[in-house]
């Protein structure tokens, strides 16, 4: 499991969404223009356009690379069954997907037995739409225990949003390194080449959009300041790999991988400039808002980044956390209200407890709510909060929950309604007892 690469004492960029320029050599990225007639060094200028050439100014984004060799040069992509065995993308056929409208709970998705890399990692729970026509969703899980050594991998359907909740994540882009440990997010924009590497195995969760691309939601009536501050998302700086060793290429396209070889890394990038990058977020920083007054607040007050549809306002997914935070809220049941919802929520644990399903939702485990179903806390959790005494409580520390919050209406992959290990098929039982609430008196 060791790692290629030095991850220590890593410098980032600071800011969401800015336009950053950074050079591993003085002089790398040009001054005054993008594509000068010979870069210096001898590097050649790349343009990755990450939107539309012709999107609105506020919406576009770009960045220019100053490589060693040109993305171009390599042997054909074939196919590479060896990878996404567990991975679906298209949803707009029913094969391979087991439909239910039921509430649904997997327990953690163990780690794998073999040496595996994250490529090979990465299982499908369930999606909609299809990358080919740029709509739609998928949800993942990962488990893995082996780096990927000269070995890097690109996405052409989506962006990875990656929510670890075991094990340190260690990756190398084109736009150089960065390291994401549970209680921190990264996001891949599709087609940045990158590479994960570990010293202990990982595990976690991705939402995959296959249209459009992350933002932290507008503020409204709250002001400037608050929930995710653009000054906490940190970006790489430029990083290099100046080699003739050969690399694989991997590349999920349509939701299937190809691979290919190369000489020399596609970690070349001695300089850019642009603002198409990935960045990390530590889920601690969030300024989470709630009530001072009474009544429970809808989860979107603690939405952290969000994918839009052409619908403003419906997303593709919501991120939201369930973060620690004090509740003071005066007569009301604190925890999440019972609710029917338009949206489907999946649902993820990445530590601790989470408040309407004190025992039953560990770190590593998923839930799906989809539409209209009903859900809230089991009846443990109702009992408690029905009758505790409302003191200010600090939901502790350690909890962190979160929600991919989907406007789509999600089919679950075959292979993860088959699993006998990890589908709950109890789960519909934490409510049996509140079917027996009976009309009683007022008080
Ligand atoms: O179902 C859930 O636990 C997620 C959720 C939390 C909340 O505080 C309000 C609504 C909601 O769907
Ligand atoms: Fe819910």
């Amino acid at each position: 499991m060791d790692t290629h690469r030095n991850y220590e004492n890593l410098d980032y960029a600071i800011g969401f969404g800015n336009h950053v320029e950074t050079e591993a050599l003085k002089g790398a990225v040009p001054k005054g223009q993008n594509s000068p007639q010979k870069c210096a060094y001898n590097l050649i200028a790349e343009q990755f356009s990450g939107t539309a050439f012709t999107l609105t100014r506020a919406s576009n984004q770009k960045t220019w690379l100053y490589k060693i060799r040109p993305s171009a040069a390599h042997s054909p992509f074939v196919e590479a069954p060896e990878f996404g065995k567990y991975v679906k993308n298209d949803f707009m056929n029913d094969h391979g997907v087991t439909i239910t409208p039921n509430q649904l709970r997997w327990k953690r998705l163990p780690l794998p037995e073999k040496p595996t890399t994250f490529a090979e990692g990465l299982v499908t729970v369930c999606g909609a739409g299809d990358p080919s026509i740029k709509q739609g969703i998928a949800i993942y899980l990962y488990a893995a225990n082996k780096s990927m050594t000269n070995s890097s991998m690109f996405n052409s359907d989506g962006d990875f949003l990656i929510v670890p909740w075991e094990g340190e994540m260690l990756i190398t882009t084109e736009m150089g390194k960065l390291t994401v440990k549970p209680r921190e997010i990264c996001v891949i924009p599709r087609g940045i080449k990158f590479s994960v590497e570990m010293n202990k195995p990982i595990r976690g969760y991705i939402c995959e959009v296959f249209k459009g691309h992350f933002k932290i939601p507008d503020l409204g009536p709250i002001g400037a300041n608050g929930l995710a501050n653009p000054r906490d998302f940190l970006v790489p700086v430029a990083f290099y790999e100046n080699t003739e060793e050969e690399f694989q290429i991997i590349n999920k396209y349509l939701g299937k991988f190809y691979k290919c070889t190369k000489k020399g890394s596609p970690y070349d990038v001695v300089g850019w400039h642009g603002n198409y990058y990935p960045y990390k977020y530590n889920l601690d920083l969030f300024n989470a808002m709630g009530t001072v007054t009474f009544d429970h607040p809808d989860p979107s007050i603690f939405t952290v980044i969000t994918c839009q549809t052409d619908e403003p306002g419906v997303a593709v997914c919501d991120f939201a956390i369930f973060p620690p935070r004090w509740m003071v809220a005066e007569h009301t049941f604190r925890p999440p209200y019972y609710h029917r919802n338009i949206m489907s929520e999946y649902m993820g644990n990445i530590s601790g407890q989470y408040d309407a399903k004190e025992d039953g939702f560990q770190p590593g485990y998923g839930s799906l709510h989809s539409l209209f179903q009903g859900h809230g806390p089991d009846h443990e959790s109702f009992e408690k909060w029905s009758n505790v005494d409302l003191q200010p409580i600090r939901y502790p520390y350690e909890n962190l929950a979160f929600m991919f919050e989907s406007t789509y209406m999600l089919k679950t992959c075959s292979f993860v309604m088959d699993d006998q290990v990890s589908l709950d098929h109890n789960y519909f039982h934490c409510w049996d007892k509140l079917a027996h609430n009976k009309l009683g008196d007022k008080p």
